[in-house]
């Protein structure tokens, strides 16, 4: 069977990267693409990397255009898709790259959002444990059959996967964790920002949302007590680096005192040697954003850090694939009953 599929928001970073991936999917056979000021345009005229999709036109990204398909893909900016979301067929399946339903709190929403709440659908990270340290249970579970699905935020899903093996296997103090991101300006969107011009960004690398503010905290969180973290406190730092896409977080936790380094490196062993996108390097080796570039994974390096009592993983992924339109296909595939691996890539592009 082949799926229809609508892309709205699909002049965007995260649409683009949905199309390209789509593109190559078997299963699934775009249809219909939406955009915003670029409605009307041809599709390539303004994603010109996309040559087979352009028999294309984007639309205007109203219910009606995006009413009559399998499958929607929303990469719109926060609040649009809430707005949208009551108009949808229950039987489509809805697949949500933005933040409106990332939550469960309601007011770690207003804190860190704010505006209207739209309630949370579920969390498109298949990788990550959930129901607590005693559950065998992976997100995959909860995707299957699913119709509403909310795609992570590419931060809060690399500093998710990089922390909760150690998390849910009791090894690391939850009250005491530490991740500092490198990431590339993509995170931000298209959207035209000064922060965002090559004059500022080239030859510096400069944090942003120091503090506690970042809007991912409460997400992390929130994956964290998934994997059977009680009051998770993480202190967060992203800076901004002069590389298109990418995300390299360096995550560090106070191990559990009498825990020794197998052990530590064991619970991330456990938790992801069966994952075909997560995937634990070899002890010594660390990955770089570079390798990840164009591929739907995210690899990990562990050390422990006997002197600080502490262990350091260093997770790498592409934003704009494991961090955003590759978690939302494979969490399509799975919620679809595909196999979860189809149409997405172990290879991403080098140099
Ligand atoms: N970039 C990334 O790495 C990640 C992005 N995301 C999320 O994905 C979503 C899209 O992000 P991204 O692609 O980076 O953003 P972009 O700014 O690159 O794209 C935004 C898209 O939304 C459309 N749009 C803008 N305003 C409106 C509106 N008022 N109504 C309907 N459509 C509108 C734009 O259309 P037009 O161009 O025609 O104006 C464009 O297609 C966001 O929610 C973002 O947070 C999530 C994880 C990572
Ligand atoms: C460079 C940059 O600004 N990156 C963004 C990443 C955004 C993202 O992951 O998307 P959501 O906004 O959907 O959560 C940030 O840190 O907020």
């Amino acid at each position: 069977m082949t799926f229809a599929v609508a892309v709205a928001g699909a002049s965007g970073y995260a649409g683009g990267e949905l199309l390209r991936i789509l593109s190559g999917h078997p299963d699934f056979e775009v249809r219909t693409v939406t955009a915003h000021q670029n409605a009307g345009q041809p599709l390539v005229a303004v994603q010109p990397h996309l040559r087979s999709l352009a028999h294309l036109t984007l639309q205007a990204t109203t219910p009606e255009v995006l009413a009559g398909h399998d499958v929607v893909f929303l990469a719109l900016p926060h609040g649009k898709s809430g707005e949208l979301a009551a108009a949808f067929d229950p039987e489509t399946l809805v697949v949500d790259c933005g933040a409106d339903h990332r939550l469960r709190s309601e007011s770690d929403w207003t804190a860190f959002y704010g505006g209207e709440y739209f309630g949370a659908w579920s969390y498109g990270v298949p990788e990550l444990f959930v129901g607590g340290s005693a559950s065998p249970l992976k997100q995959r579970e909860a995707l299957v059959g699913e119709r509403r699905i909310a795609a992570p935020g590419c931060n809060a899903s690399t500093v998710a996967l990089s922390l909760a093996p150690g998390v849910r296997a009791g090894v690391i103090d939850d009250r005491d964790l530490v991740a500092v991101l490198a990431v590339g300006p993509s995170g931000a969107g298209k959207t035209l920002k000064i922060t965002m011009l090559a004059s500022e960004i080239l030859g510096s690398a400069n944090p942003y949302a120091v503090g506690g503010t970042h809007r991912h905290i409460p997400e992390i969180r929130q994956a964290l007590r998934a994997a059977g973290a009680t009051a998770p406190t993480i202190s967060f730092t992203p800076v901004l680096v002069p590389m298109s896409r990418g995300i390299l977080a360096t995550s560090t936790a106070r191990i559990v005192p009498g825990t020794d380094a197998a052990t530590v490196r064991a619970a991330w062993h456990d938790a992801y040697s069966d994952e075909p996108f997560v995937q634990l390097l070899p002890e010594g080796d660390f990955p770089r954003t570079a390798d990840t570039l164009g591929a739907n994974t995210a690899l990990i390096g562990l050390a422990v850090d006997e002197a600080a009592g502490r262990v350091v993983v260093v997770a790498a992924l592409d934003n704009l694939v494991k961090g955003t339109a590759g978690a939302a296909i494979q969490s399509a595939n799975i919620a679809l009953g595909l196999p979860e691996t189809t149409g997405l890539s172990l290879n991403g592009v080098a140099p």
